[in-house]
């Protein structure tokens, strides 16, 4: 695989996160997470920059974060499901990185974000939220040129994938 960065998108609980602290250790490529810089910049959580500052400033500390981050080589950069939502992140991203996607069927997102209050867009009926927002996000995530099922495998076994993709 070539030295340059890996980007990770995909919809929330698709495993970005979890998957993207293991593949950095792998590959020892430094691991950059986009929630985690925004959080470190504002001093708030992402629930409470949704509800003190509003989603569009945080898609722009999104943005901000995403172009500092691609700055480098060799790093896992793991997004937020939402990033890809500016189609100005999109070109950052195929333009400083190798893009995999990785993507969930609907009943394993639901299961897996279902206890989690991390997430201000799915506070309420998770199950409505996830379906509403997987519908108005259909496509968005189909431009990476690696796809990656996650449902049913391990953390390795994704692992695996993405090494060899
Ligand atoms: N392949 C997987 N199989 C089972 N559970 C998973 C898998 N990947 C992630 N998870 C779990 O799903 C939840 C959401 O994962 P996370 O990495 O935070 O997703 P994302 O960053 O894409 O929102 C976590 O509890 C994590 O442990
Ligand atoms: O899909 C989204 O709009 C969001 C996804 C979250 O990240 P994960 O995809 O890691 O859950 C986080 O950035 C924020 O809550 C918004
Ligand atoms: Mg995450």
């Amino acid at each position: 695989m070539q030295s340059t960065n890996i980007i990770l998108i995909g919809f929330m609980g698709t495993g970005k996160s979890t998957v993207g602290e293991q593949l950095a250790q792998r590959l020892h490529y430094e691991r950059c997470d986009l929630d985690e810089e925004i959080v470190k910049a504002t001093g708030k959580t992402i629930p409470q920059i949704f509800a003190e500052d509003g989603e569009e400033i945080f898609r722009q500390l999104e943005t901000n974060v995403l172009r500092q981050l691609v700055d480098g080589n060799r790093r896992v950069i793991i997004t937020g499901g939402g990033a890809v939502l500016r189609p100005e992140n999109v070109q950052i991203m195929l333009r400083h990185g190798r893009v995999v996607a990785l993507t969930a069927c609907e009943q394993e997102i639901i299961r897996r974000v279902e206890r989690d209050q991390n997430r201000p867009l799915l506070q309420g009926n998770v199950k409505e939220k996830v379906r509403e927002l997987l519908q108005a996000r259909a496509g968005a995530y189909d431009f990476a040129p690696v796809q990656i099922d996650t449902t049913g495998k391990t953390i390795e076994e994704i692992v695996d994938e993405i090494t060899t993709a």
